[in-house]
């Protein structure tokens, strides 16, 4: 038996990743060509590198199919609901912090808070016969968010990449996304809503919960961990 570790297969997030663990002697590393999605462990015997999507890895850490994960704090408070129940978090890593924001077109002089986003929802849905669209991929926590705050003349629209473009291309009027430098929203002419972020985010390191563990895993995990702490 193994110990299964899920990391991002790509991008800023599997870098750092690696180094993070490196730097605790644990080096993972992708083998074969460019595109083969396949991973390997030194230092420390009895754990498999699993490369995987960021967005998966919360409903794999959720099914046992992986005992270890790293991901964004946001993709796993958007996919699993009960997330407490079926997770642990082992340690947060320092790093792909963010916050998940929402943001109107700059030019909307009149709207800098929340309160004002409501009354400018509510004078959308009258002038244009249907309700503001705020594009999102974080559909569950945009929506308990609006709810928590009073807003409710609005609809979500789905936006699984480029977000910020999607009011230039005028198919919504309001975005929630994740963003660290505020570049692409000042590049897009948008500025965020002044009562907060909806979520801090930063890579984590997760434990399944509901995964199996044999006595031999039990003592791999005990010894990875004791290097990663
Ligand atoms: N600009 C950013 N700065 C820091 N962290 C970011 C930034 N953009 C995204 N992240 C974080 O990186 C993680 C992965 O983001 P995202 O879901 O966009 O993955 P992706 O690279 O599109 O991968 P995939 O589509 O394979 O899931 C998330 O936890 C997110 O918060
Ligand atoms: O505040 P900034 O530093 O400008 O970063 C924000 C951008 O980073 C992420 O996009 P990513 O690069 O992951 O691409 P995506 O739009 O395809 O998700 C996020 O969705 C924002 O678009």
């Amino acid at each position: 038996m193994t110990i299964k570790l899920g990391v991002p297969s790509k991008g800023r997030l599997m870098d750092k990743t690696f180094d993070w663990f490196g730097k605790r002697g644990v080096s993972l590393a992708r083998t074969g060509s460019d595109r083969e999605y396949a991973g390997a462990v030194e230092g420390v015997e009895g754990v498999e590198l699993v490369l995987l999507s960021a967005g998966e890895i919360p409903r794999e850490l959720a099914s046992g199919r992986i005992h270890l994960g790293v991901t964004g704090t946001d993709l796993v408070r958007e996919k699993l609901p009960r997330w407490e129940q079926q997770l642990e978090e082992v340690a947060p890593l320092g790093f792909g912090q963010a916050d998940l924001i929402l943001a109107v077109p700059s030019c909307w002089v009149d709207v800098e808070t929340l309160d004002d986003l409501d009354a400018a929802a509510s004078a959308f849905r009258a002038n244009h016969g249907f309700r503001l669209r705020v594009a999102t991929k974080y559909h569950r926590l945009v929506r308990e968010y609006l709810q928590h705050n009073g807003v409710a003349d609005y609809q979500l629209v789905d936006s699984q990449g480029a977000t910020e473009g999607v009011v230039k291309n005028e198919t919504a009027e309001a975005i929630a996304d994740i963003t660290s430098t505020g570049e692409t929203l000042r590049a897009n002419h948008l500025k965020i809503l002044g009562d907060g972020p909806i979520l801090k985010s930063q890579a984590t390191l997760w434990r399944s919960r509901v995964a199996t563990y044999s006595d031999p895993d039990r003592k791999v995990l005990s010894a990875l961990l004791d290097k990663l702490r």
